[in-house]
């Protein structure tokens, strides 16, 4: 059984790097009236993933099973449940999907990277050799990197001798001293003294090259990374000769013996796979083994010349390796979850991508997302390998598959894949517009023009072209942008001067954000919904460019807006059509009521009916508090109070609508203030629904209420107010559906008060008027101020909004109202005084109530809508005890509809009509009303 709860404590529970791993986790606190499992403002249930951190890192827990038992938490004595979930983490080490299509082919081979972070002491190394031990594929190739700094400890080796700095020596000793400690506390015995031996040659034939290059004074780039390169030949070593400690036939592999490559230029080599293929069968029959760990980064030039991979060289040489041995699968192991469907840094709201296709990768790659460089997948996706993105820190994440394409081929999907997968960006851009009418039908101009930018060595990032060829716009680095402009402007100068070319035009501070998606390819309406989500971000568009590939589309936009249009279109795309940002204002009785009741039910509507309601702010009278992600409902009463700023509503209303890209904001005021309420007509005017049991907008001046209806009708702007008569009854709703299909309404006649409901249904026996007017208080059925109830101003709101609603042009002033406040206590200035007094008039009330008893009768306070006659009253009237309205208990409303339908017998509508739970219901359903109006399931 899983039952609900939120954790209130922190798990610390060891995940060790199993394939399945079964945990019993207890101590989780819980409080007794959730349904779900809530930590970090997210909300679990059954079967999700939830994150907790164990020895300072991020895990993933799948709930499967849960037992409840009670306890009392000491802090606030609230009873609390404590919840005992049996977890499974699953952490294949093969994803299933790579395992189906690996033994279909008789793949045998896995191949691992991991990078120096992976390898960065000895603890993470028996950490990467217990994943590999752990791997049951039949035969392993892991490459790996240097330990992490080492690399720059090799480069700064080299800068010094290179600048005769003698403190190379010393840096050297560094470099020993590390690899030294690292092996005695990870080996012993023959495997460390031979380790050591190698390491100690290494080191004098080192100090022998760093002597000769400080004496030339200079280095040669093959000197270079022949030194750089020994990083990964002592973590190699290491780790091979650890893995064989667990029994395992190990072996390790230098590179430079397997890997050949042509340099193409300073920065980019060409494997050569016919002889590296060759080269690697040979070191094969050699030394054949079940593991081999294989240095990154380094590899010979087809002259035998030690060389390196460049930029990225590890993952490279993952790849290429991958390819080399046809491997099932090619993981990347590293620090993060995966690969993110935006930068995590400026979109809280990013999510993990499970799969990607190797075309959507290297799109994403180019545009800047921290995916693998575009040169890594091009050696896997040739054989069609899938590259796995896995988080050495978190093994219970499942990592980003990049694989081949399914999109449209896999009968499961059932087109549910997104089209669009990611978003990315890059900044500090320039666009160039060449401009003119001689530039149409003159053919040469693209190639002059790109000719020159050539010239310059300047990159272009993104080309676009109207077809009236007109002008030819393009992308490139802001730093490359003075010479480009230059260049165009010597040129085309004669054009320039003759007029055939209008203008060079330089837009500087632009930035590129690229929407990234195999499926966006034939399917229609990807760049409608796109530039929508920019346009309603108010974002301008500069230029546009689509490939007919159509795995990505790129926009420029001014700098400045690209977060905020990443944030919109991200939204746009990854939230639900129904996610809602809320504003709650005024968290008193019903406020709070309707947060608890939020918190209880959030996760509920989000996993059922797709309805992600965010609380993006609260705010009291002094203090709010406000969240870019939704504010975490189990803590709101802290948050408010311990880290609220200082209330403004101005800048409350701007963070709930404006500093996030949720698609629909909505402000619930649960005040009975009149000032807020005149703010609903220019919320709806700026697209902000508005939700109220406040009675003041729909019973305040008759044009401001009329001003408030039309624009509610003409702007698809929702505006709902349920609760402001008879609480959580269906009453405005009933009303509505009984107008707009046409019934025609005679005759409203109820007991709209809850609070004089209430005190008229036990202001019987010994009980004082006095009392009962302090336990509807204390029962939350009162206004603020119990005097608007008893004054009658309550009911004649009630009836006011009801009248309207019918069609009756009636101010508050119209309705003829019985007040029930003493004369004398009307100008009390405090609730505490009037409550204070009012005992003092306890004898008049109850000489009414006996007159009433004395004729069989009681006491009941009315409203009525008069439709026909146009009128509202609110009066004090007895009714013989077997009537409707005398049998009413608690805080019961009755509100009775006389219609032409309903004539003879008419359409009752009874409950509790006041009080926390029913009244903060009312709003909660108006809410999930706005949802549906959204587009929620039904
Ligand atoms: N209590 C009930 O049974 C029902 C109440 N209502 C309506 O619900 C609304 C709330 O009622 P309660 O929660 O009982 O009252 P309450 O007095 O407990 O709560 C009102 C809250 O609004 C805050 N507030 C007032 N002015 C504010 C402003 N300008 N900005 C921010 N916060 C402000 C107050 O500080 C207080 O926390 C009222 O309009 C009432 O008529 C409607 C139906 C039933
Ligand atoms: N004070 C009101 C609350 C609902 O509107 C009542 O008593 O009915
Ligand atoms: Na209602």
């Amino acid at each position: 059984m899983v039952c609900g709860g939120y954790i209130v404590g922190c798990l610390s529970t060891h995940v060790p790097p199993h394939r399945v791993v079964s945990n019993s986790i207890s101590n989780m606190l819980v409080s007794s009236r959730l349904h779900c499992i809530s930590l970090n403002q997210t909300y679990y249930t059954k079967g999700i993933w939830i994150p907790f951190v164990s020895f300072g890192s991020l895990h993933h827990l799948r709930l499967e099973q849960g037992s409840l038992s009670r306890t009392i938490s000491p802090q606030n004595r609230k009873e609390q449940q404590k919840f005992t979930v049996s977890a499974s983490v699953t952490v294949p080490l093969v994803n299933e999907e790579v395992e189906k299509v690996r033994l279909q082919k008789g793949q045998t081979w896995s191949v691992h990277k991991f990078g120096g972070t992976c390898v960065g002491n000895s603890e993470r190394i028996r950490n990467v050799a217990d994943i590999i031990i752990q791997d049951q594929s039949e035969r392993k190739l892991v490459v790996v990197s240097a330990m992490s700094k080492v690399t720059d400890m090799m480069y700064d080796l080299i800068y010094k001798a290179q600048s005769r700095n003698d403190n190379y020596i010393v840096a050297l000793d560094a470099v020993l001293e590390k690899h030294t400690s690292t092996a005695r506390e990870l080996l012993d015995g023959d495997d460390l003294s031979i380790f050591l031996s190698r390491l100690h040659q290494d080191i004098s034939d080192l100090k022998s090259m760093l002597q000769a290059i400080y004496i030339a004074g200079h280095v040669t780039e093959s000197f270079s990374d022949f030194v750089v390169g020994h990083g990964e030949l002592w973590s190699a070593q290491i780790l091979a000769a650890l893995v064989r400690k667990s029994g395992r036939n190990c072996k390790w592999m230098d590179t430079r013996e397997v890997l050949v490559v042509n340099p193409v230029s300073s920065n980019q080599v060409d494997p050569d796979f016919l002889e590296s293929e060759k080269r690697l069968e040979d070191w094969y029959s050699r030394n054949s083994a079940e593991t081999i760990i294989a240095t990154g980064f380094i590899a010979s030039t087809p002259q035998n010349i030690p060389t390196t991979l460049k930029r990225d060289g590890s993952d490279f040489s993952a790849a290429i390796m991958g390819a080399l041995v046809k491997a099932r699968q090619v993981t990347i192991w590293t620090d993060v979850d995966g690969v993110y469907s935006a930068d995590p840094r400026k979109v809280s709201e990013a999510v993990i991508l499970q799969k990607l296709s190797y075309q959507e990768a290297w799109e994403m790659s180019y545009f800047g997302a921290n995916v693998l460089h575009p040169r890594t997948i091009i050696p896997v996706m040739r054989d069609d390998i899938p590259i796995v993105i896995r988080n050495i820190f978190n093994l219970s994440a499942p990592g980003t598959v990049i694989c081949r394409s399914t999109a449209g081929e896999d009968e499961d999907d059932l087109g549910l894949e997104t089209p669009v997968k990611g978003f990315a960006t890059i900044d500090n851009l320039a666009l160039i517009n060449v401009e003119g009418t001689g530039m149409a039908g003159v053919p040469g101009t693209a190639s002059a023009i790109f000719g020159a930018v050539k010239d310059v060595g300047a990159n272009v990032i993104m080309i676009s072209q109207a077809s009236s060829e007109h002008s030819v716009c393009f992308a490139v680095p802001e730093k490359e942008v003075k010479a480009v402009e230059k260049a165009l402007k010597s040129r085309f100068q004669q054009a320039l001067h003759a007029g055939r070319i209008s203008q060079v035009a330089v837009l500087p501070d632009c930035s590129i954000l690229a929407t990234v998606g195999q499926k966006m390819a034939s399917t229609p309406g990807v760049s409608a919904t796109l530039f929508n989500a920019l346009a309603k971000a108010n974002i301008n568009i500069r230029a546009i460019a689509q490939g007919c590939s159509e795995y990505n589309i790129t926009v420029v936009v001014k700098r400045e807006d690209c977060v905020r249009a990443l944030r919109a279109v991200h939204s746009r795309f990854y939230l639900s059509r129904t996610t809602i940002s809320m504003g709650i204002i005024g968290p008193g009785l019903i406020g709070a009521t309707l947060l608890d009741q939020l918190r209880d039910q959030a996760a509920i509507l989000k996993e059922k009916f797709n309805i992600d309601l965010r609380v993006m702010g609260v705010t009291g009278t002094r203090k709010m508090v406000l969240s870019d992600t939704g504010i975490d409902l189990a803590t709101w009463r802290d948050l408010l109070s311990e880290k609220g700023e200082n209330a403004d509503l101005k800048k409350f209303v701007q963070h709930v609508h404006e500093n996030h890209f949720i698609p629909n904001t909505v402000l619930v005021d649960c005040t009975a203030d009149t000032d807020i309420a005149t703010n609903y007509h220019h919320w709806l005017l700026r697209g902000i629904h508005v939700i109220t049991p406040n009675k003041k907008a729909n019973s305040g001046p008759l044009d401001q209420y009329l001003k408030l209806r039309a624009l509610q009708r003409k702007s698809y702007t929702h505006y709902f107010y349920e609760a402001t008569v008879g609480a959580g009854l269906p009453i405005i709703t009933t009303l509505k559906d009984l107008l707009q299909t046409g019934d025609k309404i005679l005759l409203i006649e109820g007991i709209f008060s809850g609070t004089l409901s209430y005190i008229f249904n036990n202001f019987k026996g010994t009980s004082s008027f006095s009392d009962v007017v302090k336990e509807a208080k204390e029962k939350g059925y009162t206004e603020p101020d119990p005097r608007d109830d008893l004054s009658g101003t309550d009911v004649a709101r009630k009836v006011i909004i009801l009248a309207r609603e019918c069609g009756l042009n009636l101010e508050l002033a119209d309705i003829s109202v019985e007040n029930l406040v003493p004369e004398s206590l009307r100008t009390c200035s405090s609730v505490e005084e009037f409550l204070e007094k009012l005992p003092q008039f306890d004898q008049d009330m109850a000489r009414k109530k006996q007159e009433a008893e004395d004729a069989g009768e009681v006491l009941r306070y009315v409203g009525v809508v008069d439709v026909v006659n146009q009128k509202g009253t609110v009066k004090l009237q007895s009714y013989k005890k077997d009537n409707a309205f005398a049998q009413l208990s608690g805080s019961d409303n009755i509100i009775a509809f006389k219609t032409e339908r309903y004539n003879e017998d008419l359409l009752i509508v009874r409950g509790p009509g006041a009080g926390a739970a029913v009244t903060a219901g009312g709003v909660f359903s108006d809410i999930l009303r706005l949802a549906s109006y959204l587009g929620a399931p039904s």
